[in-house]
Order: C-alpha cells, then sequence, then structure tokens
C-alpha cells in the first residue's frame, strides 16, 4: 500500500469496537497496510491517546482473527493510533484535524492520502462532508476517498438528497458505499463459480432453473438498536441493500471485463429490469410482511417485538418480509426468485438456493421415480461452502433413486477464519478498488423498487402477519411459493446427506 491517513469518524461506536479495528488489525498483521499509515479516531467524548489505544487493544483482543503477540509488533501498531476529540457540527475542529494530519503525513510519510471512514448515524454523513472540505482536509495532493456506511437513505428522495450533499464534495468515483455482504466470501464467490465452471454457466437460465431462493434469516431480535429499526423495518434494513445485492449476483450478465465499472454496469442492468409492483394488491399479492410476537426458542422465552426497547407498543414495523421478484430480461423470464428474511428465526443463515427444473418427465426413470430436483446452495454465513444435491442409485439397491450430496465445505477447511467482510472492504477501498461498493444508481434503483411496498404498506397495514420468535415466521410465506408449485427448501444443516455443520471446527483464533 502507498500510505495514508485512516480517520475513522465515530471512533467510540459499535461498529468500530467490533468491526474496524479489528479489521485494521489483520489487515496489518498480513502485511497489507504496510508501515506508511496512521488511523485518526473521532468522536465527541474525551479520550487521551493512551485510552484510545487501550480501547482499540480490547477490541482487538475481544473480536479479531489474530492473537496480539508480545514481539513489539503491537506496540508499532497501536502507536499508528491518535484520538481526537471532535464534533462533527464543529468547523473549527476540522481546521485542529488537518494541523494533526499534517504532521503525521510526514512523520509517516503517507503521500497526502486520506481515507475517511464515517461510522456515525445517517444524519451526519452530510456535515462531515462539507466540514471536511472547510476544514482544508482535501486539499493533500494524494487521493481523498469517502467510506460511508449504511443506511444510505431512507428511501429515494432522501438518499438523493444525502448524495447531492456528498456529491458536492467528493466525485462519485471517491466515494465508498458499503454493503457488508458484498464483501462476505462466498457473495464475491457467486461470480467465480458461475462464470468459471462450464457445467454451471450453460444451465444458468430460464431454460434449466426453476426458482432461485435467498433467505437471510437470523435467531437475533433488535437488541439495542430497537431505535433505529423501528423507523427502519426489514425490507429497509436488509431488503434493499443486501438482498437485492444477492439476488443481482445471482442475475447479472457476465461483464466483458473484470472491471469495477462493467461489473457495476451488469448489476445495474439487472436492476432496472426487476417487475415494479403496480398496486398495492400488488404488493400484497407478491410480498408478505411479519412481525414477530412472544415465543421461544431452544427452552428459552422470548418477548414480542413490541415489547423490546425503544420500540412503539403498538409498532407496525415488520421483522419480517418474505417476497417474489421478477427479473424480466431475457435470461430470466419466468423464473421467480423468492427472497426472505426476518428476525428470531429459528437460525442464524444466509443461503442461496438454485433450484433447477426436472428432467424430462417421459424420461423413463423420472416416470418410474420420483424425483427430488437438483440444488446448488451457496452457504454464505455463518458456515461457507457450495452444496450440490443431486440424485443417484442407491448402493446395493435395485435402481432405487436417491437424493446425495456433494459437499465444498470452505469453513470445513480453514474454520470459520476467512477474512472478515469490513476486512477486505476496507482493504479494497484503500486499494482504489470500488468493485465490491454500491454505485449510486444501484442505490437510487433499490431504492425505487423498495419504495413501492413500503408505500403500500404504509397505506393500510391489516396485512401485518405476526410470527412466535422462534419460528419460521408467517405461513402465507410458504403459500407464496406452494401457489407456483414450489416450497422453500430447508437450511442451514437440514439437507440430506451434507457434512455435518455442527461438528465444523469452531474459529480458530490465528496467531
Ligand atoms: N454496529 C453495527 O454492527 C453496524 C453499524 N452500521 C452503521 O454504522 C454506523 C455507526 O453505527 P454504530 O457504531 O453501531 O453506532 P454507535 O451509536 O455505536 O456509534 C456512533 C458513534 O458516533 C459518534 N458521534 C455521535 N454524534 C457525534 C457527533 N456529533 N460528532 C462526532 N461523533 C459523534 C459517537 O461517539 P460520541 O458519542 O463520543 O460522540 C459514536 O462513536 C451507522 O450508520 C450504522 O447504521 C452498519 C452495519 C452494522
Ligand atoms: O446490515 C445489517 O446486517 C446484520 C446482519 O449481518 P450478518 O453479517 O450478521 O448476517 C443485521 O443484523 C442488521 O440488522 C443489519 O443492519
Amino acid at each position: 500500500m502507498s500510505g495514508a491517513v485512516f480517520y475513522i469518524f465515530g471512533a467510540t461506536g459499535d461498529l468500530a469496537k467490533r468491526k474496524l479495528f479489528p479489521a485494521f488489525y489483520s489487515l496489518y498483521r498480513e502485511g497489507k497496510l504496510g508501515e506508511n499509515f496512521a488511523v485518526v479516531g473521532l468522536a465527541r467524548r474525551p479520550r487521551t491517546n493512551d485510552q484510545f489505544r487501550d480501547d482499540v487493544k480490547n477490541s482487538i483482543e475481544d473480536f479479531a482473527r489474530y492473537k496480539i503477540t508480545d514481539d513489539g509488533e503491537w506496540d508499532r501498531f497501536a502507536e499508528r493510533f491518535e484520538y481526537m476529540s471532535l464534533d462533527i457540527n464543529n468547523v473549527a475542529g476540522f481546521h485542529d484535524l488537518n494541523v494533526l494530519t499534517t504532521k503525521l503525513d510526514e512523520k509517516y510519510q503517507t503521500g497526502g492520502n486520506r481515507l475517511f471512514y464515517l461510522a456515525l448515524a445517517p444524519e451526519l454523513f452530510g456535515n462531515v462532508s462539507y466540514n471536511l472540505s472547510e476544514g482544508g482536509l482535501l486539499e493533500t495532493k494524494g487521493w481523498h476517498r469517502l467510506v460511508i456506511e449504511k443506511p444510505f437513505g431512507y428511501d429515494l428522495p432522501s438518499a438523493e438528497r444525502l448524495n447531492a450533499q456528498l456529491r458536492q464534495v467528493f466525485e462519485e468515483k471517491d466515494i465508498y458505499r458499503i454493503d457488508h455482504y458484498l464483501g462476505k466470501e462466498m457473495v464475491q464467490n457467486i461470480e467465480f463459480v458461475r462464470f468459471a465452471n462450464a457445467f454451471f454457466e450453460p444451465l444458468w437460465n430460464n431454460k434449466y432453473i426453476a426458482n432461485i431462493q435467498i433467505t437471510l434469516s437470523e435467531t437475533v431480535g433488535v437488541e439495542e438498536r430497537g431505535g433505529y429499526y423501528d423507523h427502519s423495518g426489514a425490507l429497509r434494513d436488509m431488503g434493499q441493500n443486501h438482498m437485492l445485492q444477492m439476488l443481482m449476483m445471482m442475475a447479472m450478465e457476465p461483464p466483458s471485463r473484470l472491471h469495477p465499472e462493467d461489473i457495476r454496469d451488469e448489476k445495474v442492468k439487472v436492476l432496472r429490469s426487476l417487475r415494479l409492483f403496480e398496486s398495492g394488491d400488488d404488493v400484497r399479492a407478491n410480498v408478505v410482511r411479519g412481525q414477530y410476537a412472544t415465543g421461544s426458542s431452544r427452552g428459552k422465552d422470548l418477548p414480542a417485538y413490541r415489547e423490546e426497547d425503544s420500540v412503539n407498543p403498538e409498532s407496525t414495523t415488520e421483522t419480517y418480509f418474505a417476497a417474489r421478484v421478477h427479473v424480466d430480461n431475457f435470461r430470466w423470464a419466468g423464473v421467480p426468485f423468492y427472497i426472505r428474511t426476518g428476525k428470531r428465526l429459528p437460525v442464524k443463515t444466509t443461503e442461496v438456493v438454485v433450484e433447477f427444473k426436472n428432467i424430462p418427465n417421459n424420461v423413463y426413470l423420472a416416470k418410474k421415480h420420483d424425483l427430488e430436483p437438483n440444488l446448488l446452495v451457496f452457504r454464505v454465513n455463518p458456515m461457507e461452502g457450495i452444496y450440490l444435491k443431486m440424485n443417484a442409485k442407491q448402493p446395493g439397491s435395485e435402481g432405487v433413486i436417491v437424493p446425495v450430496a456433494m459437499d465444498f465445505c470452505q469453513s470445513c477447511q480453514i474454520g470459520i477464519n476467512t477474512p472478515e467482510a469490513y476486512e477486505r472492504l476496507l482493504y479494497d477501498a484503500t486499494r482504489g478498488d470500488s468493485t465490491y461498493f454500491t454505485r449510486w444508481d444501484e442505490v437510487a434503483l433499490a431504492w425505487s423498487y423498495v419504495d413501492r411496498i413500503a408505500a403500500a404498506w404504509a397505506e393500510q397495514s391489516s396485512d401485518l402477519k405476526h410470527y412466535p420468535a422462534g419460528s419460521w415466521g408467517p405461513v402465507e410465506a410458504t403459500e407464496l411459493l406452494s401457489q407456483d408449485g414450489f416450497k422453500w427448501w430447508p437450511i442451514n444443516g437440514q439437507h440430506e446427506g451434507e457434512v455435518d455443520w455442527a461438528a465444523v471446527q469452531k474459529t480458530t483464533v490465528l496467531t
């Protein structure tokens, strides 16, 4: 790396603690940051440099993949962390910040490169970018990049306003909008598996694929984020970003070059092909929304969403949604994409299932046997791997056909220690690779799609279904598929003949 000063706005917050400091440490340990860098932590509360370095150390001890060693390496890393108390609304503080970083530029020979990471509440994003410019922080001769957390707006109009604010200061090419799902190994692997295998790409269309199912299920409730979540809901929190991003990775055409803009152009074409819902009835026929009621999981009683901290006791915010999505282009015409996500479901799993069409039923074997469809499953989270379900003769039988599995368990080989999404994304932003960040037109089109659903829900709330915490969500989500002659495939450890995931090695901390 050529060198840079990194600024973490929101350095005392949860994201910095759980994700960003550990990501810096892993990158440092792997030599990806080099030695020419400094990190400036920024937030309002007072902290000395030593206190801040202790915070960073604690976070690394709790969350990093690497163990801290005592060979002097930690000291070299920690001395690069400085803290400055700053209210982002106070422009004078930005001038002081510029003075501090000019010194760091010289000390660590960073070439004037600056990366500003906004781990802040979204309403503060616009002010920071304006004050960075006012404070003179963008006047060095190196590059200046803005990394910005989700959510990027609440709907299309608010996202447009935010984008206009940022664009007054930064060019689009220098804005890195995070969707951490794009940093996940198996989400990135989708395009490699698709485009690098002769036996998948020719089948990747409506002639051979019956449907695609994307499930992002969580066992947690809203935890301490009730205030944010009650305003957002599952559609905005997960649908507008992570779920549509995975759908784009599955549906995009092969890019002509592996260049960030070519890949993002292909993804945008998918969003442009989404069939937009035309009315409230159309939304209700294709989208199911739910909210968890009291329930239980593994013998533990769980409260209802409306009983959670900072949640309106009469809230109609959805904690679950499932949708039937159509991509109206030549490749996907007639193939439904089913997407679902929810809090307080039975397992924490993200999986993408491709269900292939059955072989013609006039074939002798298909007539005689009740054949299961072939499945290709991308296991994204927390276990990583690829699973292929096919039919084969039961050994020793007289032609009995049974489903068998080919299971590539990435997590079994390397533990669940693949680089964290944030490591990958931070490294990419440092290198100026924007492939796995969302471009403005992606964000805008995703909001246009989601806003129609939200508008229909705002009109009437009687279609909100309550599901017991710890269950698989409203029964209407099952009907969404059965109407088309399909079913949700079981996820996470429930396929026949697959790896025993429970036996898979737990995280190993690297030394
Ligand atoms: N936490 C997570 O797992 C995830 C978070 N995100 C996103 O990341 C962003 C940060 O989230 P998270 O870390 O959880 O939030 P927190 O509330 O934990 O942290 C917010 C940070 O902002 C600082 N801050 C607040 N107001 C100001 C101000 N006026 N001037 C300077 N600093 C200020 C706070 O410090 P102080 O009070 O000292 O000023 C604190 O460091 C959000 O956009 C969130 O949506 C996205 C995905 C996951
Ligand atoms: O962005 C978000 O994602 C998390 C789920 O991420 P994962 O990597 O743990 O699958 C979700 O809990 C949160 O509500 C949402 O804001």
